[in-house]
């Protein structure tokens, strides 16, 4: 199996490269925000095929009971309010008639190994702007699902992996709460271990599994 790991950052990914070196695993580090990641992917899969394309990140959660590092796999992911303002309501893009906000995992013909199927799913939206704002923020709880997580690339990841037809996973670990903006709560180290060791175990698993 031919994957492609996919990252915002190098940091993100930076602990996994001696496993991707190990297995010759292409990586696409694809610079923040969803501009950015539909860019560098889209380009990227015209250059080159895969059978499956794995986005891995950090992320913020809505669910304050979340511990920081908690690793989760994205089901669906939505281009968080793309549409127009009506008056004081919102207007999806899907309403307009312009193409759709929300996109999703594809998994491959082959099966994928229990390190994939035992994570717990959940969804997520893709934002320009990181929310840090007690009323906003306290509102989208009751809005969005319980464990609903938040990054900037997400759903663009899923888009360029639909538009080209190729299947693709997203996996993020909590590195924060989205709460009113305060880094010194935020915990990138112990997420991006748990993020990596997530990553180095899968791989080892599933090219040991591919390759018999
Ligand atoms: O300094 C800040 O306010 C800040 C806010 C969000 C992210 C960062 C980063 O340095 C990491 C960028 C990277 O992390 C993902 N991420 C992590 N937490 C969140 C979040 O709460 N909301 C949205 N994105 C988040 C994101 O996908 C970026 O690629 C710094």
């Amino acid at each position: 199996m031919n994957i492609l790991i996919v990252s915002a950052t190098e940091l993100e990914i930076a602990d996994s490269v001696p496993t991707f070196n190990h297995y010759r695993i292409d990586h696409l580090v694809t610079g923040v925000g969803m501009v950015a990641t539909a860019y560098a992917l889209g380009k990227r899969l015209q250059e080159r095929s895969y059978d499956l394309l794995v986005n891995v990140g950090i992320a913020g959660s809505f669910n304050p009971e979340h511990e920081l590092g908690t690793v989760l796999k994205i089901k669906s992911d939505r281009i968080f309010r793309f549409g127009a303002e009506q008056g004081s309501s919102f207007l999806p893009i899907e309403q307009m008639g312009f193409g759709e906000s929300s996109f999703s995992e594809r998994l491959p013909a082959e099966d994928l190994v229990a390190a994939y199927h035992n994570l717990p799913y959940t969804d997520a939206i893709s934002v320009n702007m990181v929310h840090g704002s007690a009323e906003t923020i306290k509102r989208l709880q009751t809005e969005l699902p319980k464990n609903c997580l938040e990054s900037m690339e997400g759903a663009a990841f899923f888009y360029a992996a639909q538009k080209a037809g190729v299947p693709c996973i997203q996996v993020r670990a909590v590195s924060n709460l989205v709460e009113e903006r305060n880094t010194a709560n935020w915990n990138i180290p112990k997420a991006l271990q748990s993020l990596n060791d997530w990553l180095q175990n899968f791989l080892n698993h599933q090219k040991r599994e591919s390759d018999f």
